[in-house]
C-alpha cells in the first residue's frame, strides 16, 4: 500500500469548509481490514507490555505521585476501614450506610473501633474473603477510583460526600450474597507500615502476619477507557520527508511504505472499535504549506511529525514553522502529538533535544516523543511500538475531554468561516474598485475591458441570465453605466443579482447600486 491517488479511486466527500482553489488529491478511505485492526491491537497489548517494563520519565513522575497519594494520604485512612468492615461485616445492604457514619466520625477525628471486639483476633477465612469480593470490593474500588481521579486533600471528609452519595442515589443496593463467617477466628493482617500501596486491583486480605493493626489494602480497578469518540478527526502536519504519510501507511499495516511527497490533502481513515479516526495527510512542501491553515479548525487534535535527523538548515525551518503552527489560534492547547522521527538516524536529536527547541514539554495535551515511523528502519521490522503509543495516548487525551473539544472545533470552524467570508468581501471589493478604476482610467489605471454601451448592456443581461439587452430593466442599465460598462465589473453585478450557487446571497439592485456607489465614492476620494 502506499499513501498516493491512483486514478482508479473513487474521490471522496470532502469536508464543508470552503477550500483553496488547489486540488486536493482524494483518496478512498483505506478502512483497515480486520487484520489491519488485529495487528494495531495486537501491537497495543505488546506495547503496554513494553510500557510496563520501561516506563518514560512522565509516566515515573505519575507513578511517583500516585505512590506518595496513596501511601500518606489514602492507605492509612481505607486500610483501617477495610479492616474496620471486614470485622464488622454488616449486611450488604447497609455497607454504605455504615461507611457513611464511619467517614463522618473519622473527619470528625473519631476512629471508631469495631464492636464485634471477639471476631478480632481470627485468620481470615473463605467466608471473609467472599464477603470482601462480594460485599466490599464494588464499594471499595468505585471509592478508589474516585481519590485517585480527583486526589481530594482531605480524604476523610471526601468519603463522606461520596458515601453520602451512594446513600442518596440508592448505589449499591444490589451488592452479592454474602456468607458471615462460621466461626470467630483470629485475624491475621499485615502491618500498616508492610502494607503494599493500595494499587493492585483487588480487594485483598493477607494473611501472612498476625496482628490487629489496619493491613488490608483497597486495590482500585485500572480507570475504565473512556470510549472514544464516534468521530476524530486529526491534523497530520509537519515539513515534507519528515515521514507523516509513512507513519499512516506503517499503522495501518504496510510494511514497506514507500510514500511520494504528498500534493495537498490526502484524508485516510482509521477504524477503530466504533470509531473512526479521520487523519487528515497535509503536504509540508513549500508550495502546499499555505492550505493548511484551512483545515486547523476542523482538526479535534494533531500529530505534529518533525524529521529530528534533518541537517541543521531544515531542522532550524522545521522548528520555525513547528512553532508557528502549534501556536495558531485553530490549533493551540488542542491535544497534540509530536513525533521526533527518524530516531534510528544517528543524527537524529532526542525528544528532549527537539522538545527545548521548541519551547515545549510533555503535559495534559501536549507529548513529544522519538519515533521511527518506517517499520523496515526498525529494530525489529515492526511497527514502532513509541507510535502506536503515542496515537492511543492522543485518542485517550481526545476521548477524556471530547465534548469541551467538540465544542471548540464547532467554535473554531464557525471563526474561520466568518473570517473567510470577511477576507472573501474584502478582496471581492477591491477587484470591484479596480475594475472601476479601470473603466475610467483613474486610480493608476489604464482603461481596459470596457464595452460599448449597447455591448455592456448586452453582457450584463447575459450575466443575468436574459438573452437579450432589451430585457434588462432600467436599474440593470443604471448600474451597467455606474462600472463604466467595465467587463469584470459587469460579470460581479451580474453575480450578485443572479448567483450561480443557490446558497449565495441574491442582491437587489438597489443593494447593487448602494455597494457601487460606496466604491465610486471611495474612488473619487483618492
Ligand atoms: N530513515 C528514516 N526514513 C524515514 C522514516 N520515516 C519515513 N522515512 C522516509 O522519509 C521519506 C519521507 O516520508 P513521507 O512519509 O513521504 O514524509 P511526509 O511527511 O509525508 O512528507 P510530505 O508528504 O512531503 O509532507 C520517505 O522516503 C520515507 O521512507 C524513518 O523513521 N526513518
Ligand atoms: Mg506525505
Amino acid at each position: 500500500m502506499t499513501s498516493d491517488a491512483s486514478p482508479s479511486n473513487p474521490p471522496l466527500t470532502l469536508p464543508s469548509l470552503q477550500r483553496p482553489t488547489l486540488t486536493p488529491i482524494h483518496r478512498p478511505t483505506t478502512a483497515p481490514s480486520s487484520s489491519h485492526v488485529d495487528t494495531l491491537r495486537a501491537l497495543r497489548k505488546q506495547r503496554r507490555i513494553d510500557r510496563m517494563q520501561t516506563p518514560s520519565a512522565s509516566q515515573k513522575k505519575v507513578v511517583e505521585s500516585t505512590h506518595v497519594y496513596l501511601t500518606t494520604r489514602v492507605d492509612p485512612v481505607m486500610s483501617k476501614a477495610i479492616t474496620y468492615m471486614l470485622i464488622e461485616q454488616p449486611k450488604a445492604e447497609n455497607i454504605v450506610s455504615v461507611l457513611l457514619k464511619y467517614f463522618t466520625e473519622l473527619a470528625a477525628g473519631v476512629t471508631l473501633d469495631p464492636t464485634s471486639a471477639a471476631k478480632q483476633n481470627r485468620k481470615t477465612n473463605s467466608a471473609d474473603r467472599l464477603y470482601m469480593a462480594k460485599a466490599m470490593s464494588p464499594v471499595f474500588t468505585k471509592l478508589m477510583n474516585l481519590l485517585l481521579a480527583l486526589r481530594p486533600a482531605n480524604v476523610p471528609e471526601y468519603l463522606v460526600g461520596a458515601c453520602q452519595g451512594f446513600v442518596d442515589n440508592s448505589e449499591f443496593k444490589d451488592l452479592g450474597v454474602v456468607v458471615k463467617p462460621a466461626v470467630p477466628e483470629t485475624v491475621t493482617l499485615v502491618p500498616a507500615e508492610e502494607a503494599a500501596p493500595a494499587t493492585p486491583t483487588e480487594v485483598t486480605a493477607d494473611a501472612s502476619v498476625t496482628t490487629t493493626t489496619t493491613s488490608v489494602t483497597a486495590a482500585p480497578s485500572p480507570p475504565k477507557k473512556v470510549p472514544y469518540p464516534k468521530k476524530m478527526v486529526i491534523l497530520m502536519l509537519g515539513l515534507d520527508g519528515g515521514g507523516k504519510s509513512t507513519m499512516l501507511a506503517a499503522v495501518q499495516g504496510d510494511p514497506d511504505p514507500k510514500c511520494k511527497p504528498t500534493v495537498g490533502f490526502v484524508p485516510n481513515t482509521l477504524r477503530l472499535e466504533n470509531s473512526q479516526v479521520q487523519f487528515y495527510d497535509l503536504g509540508g512542501g513549500d508550495n502546499i504549506r499555505d492550505i493548511w491553515d484551512c483545515y486547523y479548525g476542523d482538526g479535534h487534535a494533531v500529530v505534529y511529525v518533525i524529521d529530528a535527523a534533518a541537517d541543521d538548515m531544515k531542522f532550524g525551518r522545521s522548528i520555525k514553522v513547528a512553532k508557528e503552527t502549534l501556536g495558531h489560534e485553530y490549533i493551540s492547547k488542542k491535544p497534540t502529538l509530536i513525533f521526533c522521527n527518524k530516531s534510528e538516524s544517528k543524527a537524529a536529536r532526542s525528544a528532549e533535544e527537539v522538545a527545548e527547541e521548541l519551547g515545549m514539554s510533555d503535559d495534559a495535551t501536549t507529548k513529544i516523543v522519538s519515533s521511527t515511523m518506517h517499520p523496515k528502519m526498525t529494530p525489529t521490522g515492526e511497527v514502532d511500538g513509541r507510535i502506536d503509543e503515542g496515537l492511543e495516548w492522543l485518542f485517550d487525551t481526545v476521548a477524556m475531554d471530547f465534548e469541551n473539544i467538540k465544542e471548540r472545533v464547532k467554535k473554531d470552524i464557525e471563526t474561520q468561516k466568518a473570517k473567510e467570508a470577511k477576507e472573501k468581501a474584502e478582496k471581492d471589493r477591491r477587484v470591484m474598485k479596480k475594475s472601476i478604476c479601470k473603466a475610467f482610467g483613474v486610480g493608476g489605471e489604464e482603461k481596459e475591458d470596457v464595452f460599448s454601451q449597447e455591448d455592456g448592456f448586452e453582457f450584463l443581461a447575459q450575466e443575468i441570465g436574459f438573452m437579450k439587452a432589451e430585457e434588462l430593466d432600467e436599474e440593470g442599465r443604471e448600474i451597467a453605466e455606474m462600472v463604466g460598462y467595465q467587463k469584470l465589473a459587469l460579470m460581479m453585478c451580474g453575480g450578485m443579482k443572479a448567483p450561480i450557487s443557490s446558497k449565495k446571497k441574491k442582491y437587489e439592485w438597489s443593494e447593487i447600486k448602494e455597494y457601487v456607489e460606496g466604491i465610486k465614492a471611495e474612488i473619487e476620494g483618492l
